[in-house]
């Protein structure tokens, strides 16, 4: 198949569209950013894709809380076409502040038990236990299951940047639920929790394994010297995020 075209939607604040885009032309895709206010005037626009990925930011300036205002207008005016490409096989990427997002707009399958489309869901992303934004690099290890996006890794080191990421979630039955599903794919080792997560958890993918929501930037990561001991480390050519991009495009081969 020609290279799969992925929309990085762009929306006020989002301040991480073009180094994703970059990131999914230097893995073999054809990315442009689009800006929200198109997708609402045609929501058709979305089935010219193959990939939609919300990027990281502060969209909608975190008013009422991170990913809130976007996450609804996913929800509620573009839910169709959200639906529609879900059902069509397609991926979803959520970074950071597009995790935030995508919980926000239900995307990630995490509706309590028993309340499937409810929209009472069962998983959050809390302020930080540390109460402040963080930015720094963690190590991350992956248990990726169904997940396309995360195949073949299994340790991986990346920065986060946040202030709203603490996985928290409503009862120990429901996250046994989530695990038994084979959703929390992602997790920060051990003791470099930066946020509290319940359970480390640092990524979420829905039942299908094609919507995938994470905190850490894959997109800070696509050149070694992008990485804060490359010189000591010897570390040299692409870094280890962009396999993230190169799983999602290689998925359409
Ligand atoms: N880097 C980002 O995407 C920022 C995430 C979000 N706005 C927060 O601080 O929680």
């Amino acid at each position: 198949m020609a290279s799969p075209r992925v929309l990085v939607l762009r929306s006020p604040g989002a301040n991480c569209d073009e180094e994703t885009a970059e990131a999914f032309r230097l893995a073999g895709g054809v990315a442009q950013p689009v800006h929200v206010n198109r997708l609402l005037e045609s929501p058709d626009l979305l089935a010219d894709y193959q990939v939609l990925c919300v990027p990281g930011g502060f969209s909608y300036g975190d008013d009422i809380a991170a990913g809130r205002v976007l996450g609804g207008q996913l929800r509620r005016r573009l839910a169709d076409a959200c639906q529609r490409f879900r059902d069509d096989g397609k991926l979803v990427l959520g970074i950071c502040n597009g995790y935030q997002v995508l919980m926000s707009a239900g995307l990630l399958d995490l509706d309590s038990e028993g309340a499937e489309g409810s929209g009472e869901r069962s998983a959050t992303l809390a302020w930080s236990d540390r109460g402040r934004y963080d930015a720094r690099w963690v190590t991350l290890h992956a248990t990726p299951g169904e997940c396309v996006f995360l195949r073949g890794i299994d340790t991986i080191e990346m920065p986060v940047a946040h202030a709203e990421g603490r996985f928290a979630i409503r009862d120990s039955a429901a996250l046994d639920r989530l695990r038994n599903a084979g959703q929390l794919v992602l997790r920060y080792a051990e003791g470099d929790n930066p946020n509290g997560s319940a359970d480390d958890v640092a990524g979420v993918c829905d039942r299908s394994g094609r919507v995938l929501g994470l905190m850490p930037h894959p997109e800070r990561f696509i050149d070694a010297t992008q990485h804060p001991c490359w010189t000591r480390s010897g570390l040299s050519g692409e870094g280890a995020g962009l396999a993230i991009f190169r799983n999602a495009v290689s998925f359409f081969d």
